[in-house]
C-alpha cells in the first residue's frame, strides 16, 4: 500500500485528483457527450444541435482534455520540485476518464486519501457543488464506505493571489501588443460562463446573500485591472460580460452577452476591445468557439479590433498557486494552523463547504467535501 511519508508536504494524502468537465475527442463522441452534459436539464434540442456544430468546427475534438493532461504534468513537476512524490490522478464528469473509473483504479492501487482540485475557480453549483455530487455518486457506485476513503478538496481559488497574478500577467502581455495609441482608449471586458440568474442568486454559503459567483468575478477583475495599471501604467475601463448562454430562452441567465456588448460599444465609438476570459482556467471550447470564433466574427463585422487574453492554463504562477492550495489543504488536514492567502479581503470560502452552499436547485443530492 502506498503511504505518503510524514515529511511530504502533502501528507496525509496519497494522491491528488484533478477533477474536470471533460469533452469529446472524436466526432462520434460529440452527441453522447452533449446528451450526458444536459441529461435532466432544461436545454432545448436545437441548442444541443447548435453546440454540436461548435465541436465539429474543431474536428469533433475539444481542447479541454489535452489541456488537463498538460496541467497534470505541470502539477506533478511542481510537486516533485517541492519534494512531494504523490501522483496526480485525473477524472472527468462527462467524458473518459470518468471520475468513477479513476476512483476504481485508485482504490485498486490503495490510493484512498485524495485531495481534489476542480478546474473551476469560482463558487457556483456548476463549478463547485456539482463536482462534489460527482464524487459522492462515484463513491456510492463503487460501494466505498466513507470510513475507508478520504476525499477532501481545495477551497475555491478565484481570489487566490496566484490565479489572479497569472491572469494579470497574461493581460499585461496582451496589452503590450496593442498599438500605443490604442492602449488608453481600449475597453477591457472580463468574460465568464453565463449561468441561470437563479444559480447566481443562490451561489455562496446557504446563510449568505447569494450572488457570490458574480461578486468573485467582479473582485478578481478589479484586482487584475489594478495590476495592469500598476505594472503597465495602463488604466482601462472594465466590466464583466458573459458567454455560452444555454438553457431555455424563457429562463433568465446572466447578461450582457459578450456579442451584444460588442455591438453597443462599437455604437459608442469604441475601436479596440480586450477580452479577458478570467472565468475559465483553460482555453477550452467555450473560449475557442464562443470568443475566438463567434465574438471575433461579431467584432470583425463591426470593424472592432479584438484582443483575446489567454486563460491561466499552465502559467507557472497558476500551477504554483494550485500546489500552494494543495499544501494548504494538507496542513489543514493535519490540524495545523493555516493562514489562507486571498486578494482584496474578498469573502474567503472554506475547503469544506457550508451546508446548503451553492445548492442544487433541481434535487437535493448527496455531496462530499461539505458539511451537508
Ligand atoms: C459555471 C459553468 C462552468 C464553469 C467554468 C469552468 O469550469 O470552466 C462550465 C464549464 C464548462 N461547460 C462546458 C460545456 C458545456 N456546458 C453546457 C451547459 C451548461 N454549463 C453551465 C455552467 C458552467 N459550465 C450551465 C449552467 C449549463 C446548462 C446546463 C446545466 O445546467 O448543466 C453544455 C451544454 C450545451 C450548451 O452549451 O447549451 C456544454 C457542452 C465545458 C467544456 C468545454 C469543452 O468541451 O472544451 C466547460 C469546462
Ligand atoms: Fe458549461
Amino acid at each position: 500500500m502506498p503511504t505518503t511519508s510524514d515529511d511530504d508536504a502533502l501528507a496525509p494524502y496519497d494522491a491528488v485528483l484533478l477533477l474536470s468537465f471533460g469533452g469529446p475527442e472524436a466526432p462520434d463522441d460529440v452527441m453522447p457527450f452533449l446528451r450526458r452534459v444536459t441529461a435532466g436539464r432544461d436545454v432545448p434540442e436545437d441548442r444541443l444541435q447548435e453546440v454540436a456544430t461548435h465541436y465539429h468546427h474543431f474536428g469533433g475534438r475539444s481542447p479541454i482534455n489535452d489541456q488537463n493532461r498538460s496541467l497534470m504534468a505541470a502539477l506533478e513537476a511542481e510537486l516533485a520540485r517541492r519534494g512531494s512524490s504523490v501522483p496526480v490522478l485525473w477524472g472527468n464528469r462527462n467524458s473518459t476518464p470518468f471520475v468513477t473509473d479513476t476512483l476504481r483504479a485508485a482504490r485498486a492501487e490503495g490510493l484512498l486519501r485524495l485531495c481534489v482540485v476542480v478546474t473551476s475557480a469560482y463558487s457556483s453549483y456548476s463549478g463547485c457543488r456539482q463536482y462534489r455530487e460527482d464524487l459522492a455518486a462515484a463513491t456510492e457506485e463503487l460501494g466505498i464506505a466513507a470510513a475507508d476513503l478520504v476525499i477532501d478538496k481545495v477551497r475555491p481559488y478565484a481570489l487566490h493571489p496566484g490565479f489572479v497574478a497569472a491572469n494579470t500577467d497574461h493581460l499585461v502581455e496582451a496589452v503590450a501588443e496593442l498599438e500605443p495609441g490604442d492602449r488608453d482608449s481600449a475597453r477591457l471586458l472580463f468574460v465568464t460562463h453565463s449561468i441561470p440568474e437563479a444559480m447566481d442568486d443562490t451561489s455562496g454559503p446557504g446563510d449568505g446573500d447569494g450572488n457570490l459567483y458574480v461578486e468573485q468575478h467582479l473582485r478578481a477583475g478589479h484586482v487584475i485591472a489594478q495590476g495592469l495599471a500598476a505594472r503597465a501604467g495602463v488604466t482601462l475601463d472594465h466590466e464583466l460580460v458573459f458567454c455560452s448562454r444555454s438553457g431555455s430562452p424563457r429562463t433568465p441567465w446572466l447578461e450582457p452577452d459578450v456579442n451584444d456588448r460588442l455591438v453597443e460599444l462599437a455604437g459608442e465609438g469604441v475601436t479596440t476591445v480586450v477580452l479577458a476570459p478570467i472565468g475559465f482556467v483553460s482555453d477550452h471550447m467555450e473560449v475557442v468557439n464562443d470568443l475566438d470564433r463567434e465574438a471575433r466574427d461579431t467584432a470583425e463585422g463591426l470593424g472592432l479590433r479584438l484582443v483575446r487574453v489567454p486563460t491561466a492554463g499552465t502559467h507557472p504562477l497558476f500551477v504554483e498557486a494550485l500546489v500552494d492550495l494543495l499544501q494548504e489543504r494538507a496542513a489543514e488536514a493535519r490540524s495545523e494552523v493555516v493562514i489562507p492567502e486571498q486578494v482584496d479581503g474578498g469573502d474567503l470560502r472554506p475547503s469544506v463547504c457550508a451546508p446548503g452552499c451553492c445548492p442544487n436547485l433541481r434535487a437535493a443530492l448527496p455531496a462530499l467535501c461539505g458539511q451537508d
